[in-house]
């Protein structure tokens, strides 16, 4: 394999007194490539998280080998630590600061020319807001400004952790603008989010992870492709009956209360045709394409699955869990 970020079998289990053996991430592959804008989707307490923090050196991995630009991660991360941005969990700065001393701070500690603090706040949008004070930020400005801290090294690949997490419908937007002009720009993203609607909106990639495993992987349009059962939603003058005439006909066909869903159909025209030829008038006849939000819940439906026999569940973060690489990493607490 070659990207931007290679992941093969990579496993993390926590231990506590509390809650015993919980196998977080469980031979968990990831593929990024470069210039790609890569959703990394699964619910909540699947994964993703324990996935960064591992891939960032973060958290210690049981197993597994993990590459990033190319230099083994952790231990040679130092070597593209420059040419990387990575957010992970929420953004926290020091509320008497101005975004612009926050981010001189900053640049001056990476080596960073100043001048290119101004470049970032205009990047990010914070331009005309940069000289207040961060106390008086929205969620999503600090979000942003944790965004511009990351973008100040100008990252090759940049890693944000949920990144839409607790922002209002405006945030979210600001922030799904800002990713994709930064994919515009070059920049290779990795998003993790357990919003769909987000990854879909903004990925051309996708990899879907479901209790610590890989279920799902590859151009977003691929897999959604891979679920497209050709179904139809069949609307009738006569419903009984033109659900009669198409199980006559072979089809599959699933009863709603005001509608049928017929499978296996490529071509809409035969249930025209068979329901027609019968003298049964079809009032609307749609294609049913499936999005990521049915691919996604039926990948990592609620239920266990009979293969996975292990839970994983929403337990606090262990705090004990201390760096290893100094790495620009943004992890911190609103
Ligand atoms: N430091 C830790 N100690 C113990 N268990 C942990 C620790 N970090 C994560 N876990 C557990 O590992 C599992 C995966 O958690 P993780 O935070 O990686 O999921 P996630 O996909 O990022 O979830 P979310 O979308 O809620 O952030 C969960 O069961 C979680 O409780």
């Amino acid at each position: 394999m070659s990207g931007v970020i290679e992941i093969e079998g990579l496993r993390k289990t926590f231990h506590s007194l509390r809650h015993g053996r919980r196998i977080a991430v469980d031979g968990f592959d990831l593929l990024v490539e470069a210039g790609q804008v890569h959703g990394f989707l699964g619910p909540n307490g699947s994964g993703k998280t324990t996935t960064l923090r591992a891939l960032l050196g973060l958290v210690r991995a049981d197993a597994g080998r993990m590459r990033v630009l190319g230099a083994d991660a952790p231990e040679h991360l130092p070597r593209v630590a420059g040419r990387v941005g990575a957010i992970v969990e929420s953004p926290q700065f020091f509320g008497n600061f101005t975004a612009y001393r926050t981010l001189r701070l900053l640049a001056v500690a990476g080596g960073v020319p100043v001048r290119r603090v101004d470049e970032v706040l205009e990047q990010v949008g914070l331009g005309d807001r940069g000289h207040e004070r961060v106390k008086g930020y929205s969620l999503g400005m600090k979000q942003r400004l944790a965004v511009a801290s990351a973008l100040l090294k100008r990252p090759e690949l940049l890693i944000l952790d949920e990144p839409a997490n607790g922002l209002d419908p405006a945030g979210i937007r600001e922030m799904r603008d800002l990713t994709r002009a930064l994919a515009g720009n070059g920049v290779t993203v990795l998003v993790s989010s357990h919003i769909l609607a987000e990854i879909e909106l903004i990925c051309d990639h996708v990899t879907i992870i479901s209790r610590g495993r890989r279920v799902a992987a590859g151009r977003v349009s691929e897999v959604l492709a891979g679920y497209d059962r050709d179904e139809c939603l069949v609307r009738a003058d006569d419903l009984p009956r033109a659900e009669e005439l198409l199980r006559a006909a072979g089809l599959a066909v699933t009863v709603a209360a005001d509608h049928l869903l017929v499978g296996g159909v490529p071509d809409p025209a035969l249930v025209s045709r068979t329901l027609g030829e019968q003298g049964v008038w079809v009032r609307e006849l749609a294609p049913v394409r499936p999005d990521l939000e049915s691919v996604f819940l039926e990948l990592t439906g609620a239920g266990p699955h009979p293969a996975l026999p292990r839970q994983v569940d929403h337990a606090p973060a262990d705090p004990a869990a201390a760096p290893v690489i100094d790495l620009d990493v943004r992890g911190v607490e609103a």
